[in-house]
């Protein structure tokens, strides 16, 4: 196995890695604070595709359940719905009062994977803990901080607009895939840059192994 960047621990197996300068290294790790993102991916209406000369196939729809983010840190980007971990919570009890704060809903959350990233402006690591779940109670509200809105995963079959990977945090198009697919991830991201324009130079992502 090649060498994991510092934070990466586990039985991890490499899905995807890069940097745009070789010579960079990883950033120096001196704090971590916790975080959660949490996503709703639930199966939509089933379609049913006419194949020329051949069969009807029905294909069925996967939503994921994204929040444009109205202030604050990541400003107009699509993500999860997610924030700071207070103190005394368990990530799960935070992820579950995040998402009923920022989209007015309660969902049956699952561990989903971790991400690590670092940037010029933060003296922090963010450790975020990425939860999903298949279906949700209550109803969408946008709140002060996110504006709820359904995307598509399966673009060719649903009148939903495809997930908007050009409005998210960049490198997010390695893990969503896990995630929808259900396959466990870890990843780290070193972003260079101000603030509202920081780009990644060098990540890593892969999927957790059963042990
Ligand atoms: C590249 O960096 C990031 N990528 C992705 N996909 N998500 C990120 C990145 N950096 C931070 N996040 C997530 C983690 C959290 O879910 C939010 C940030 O939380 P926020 O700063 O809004 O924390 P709150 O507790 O909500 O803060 P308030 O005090 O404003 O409520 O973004």
């Amino acid at each position: 196995m090649d060498q994991l960047p510092p934070g990466i621990t586990g039985n991890v197996k490499r899905f995807l890695s890069g940097s745009q300068k070789d010579a960079l290294q990883w950033r120096q790790i001196k704090t971590l604070k916790h975080y959660t993102n949490a996503f709703v991916v639930q199966d939509g209406k089933v379609r049913s595709l006419v194949v020329p000369f051949l069969s009807t196939a029905h294909i069925k729809e996967v939503q994921i359940l994204l929040g444009m983010k109205k202030r604050g840190w990541g400003i107009g980007k699509y993500n999860g719905f997610g924030g700071k971990v207070d103190q005394g919570e368990t990530p799960l009890e935070a992820a579950m009062r995040e998402l009923e704060e920022e989209a007015g809903i309660q969902a049956p959350l699952e561990y989903a994977g971790t991400l690590i990233f670092l940037t010029d402006d933060v003296e922090w690591a963010f450790h975020i803990h990425i939860y999903r779940a298949d279906s949700y109670t209550g109803t969408i509200t946008e709140s002060e901080e996110m504006k709820p809105e359904w995307f598509s995963a399966s673009p060719d079959t649903t009148d939903l607009p495809p997930i908007p990977f050009e409005r998210m945090w960049e490198t997010d198009e390695a893990w969503i895939p896990l995630l929808i697919s259900k396959k466990t991830f870890i990843g780290r991201a070193d972003f260079v840059g101000p603030k509202d324009q920081s780009k990644p130079y060098k990540w890593w992502y892969g999927t957790v192994e059963d042990s």
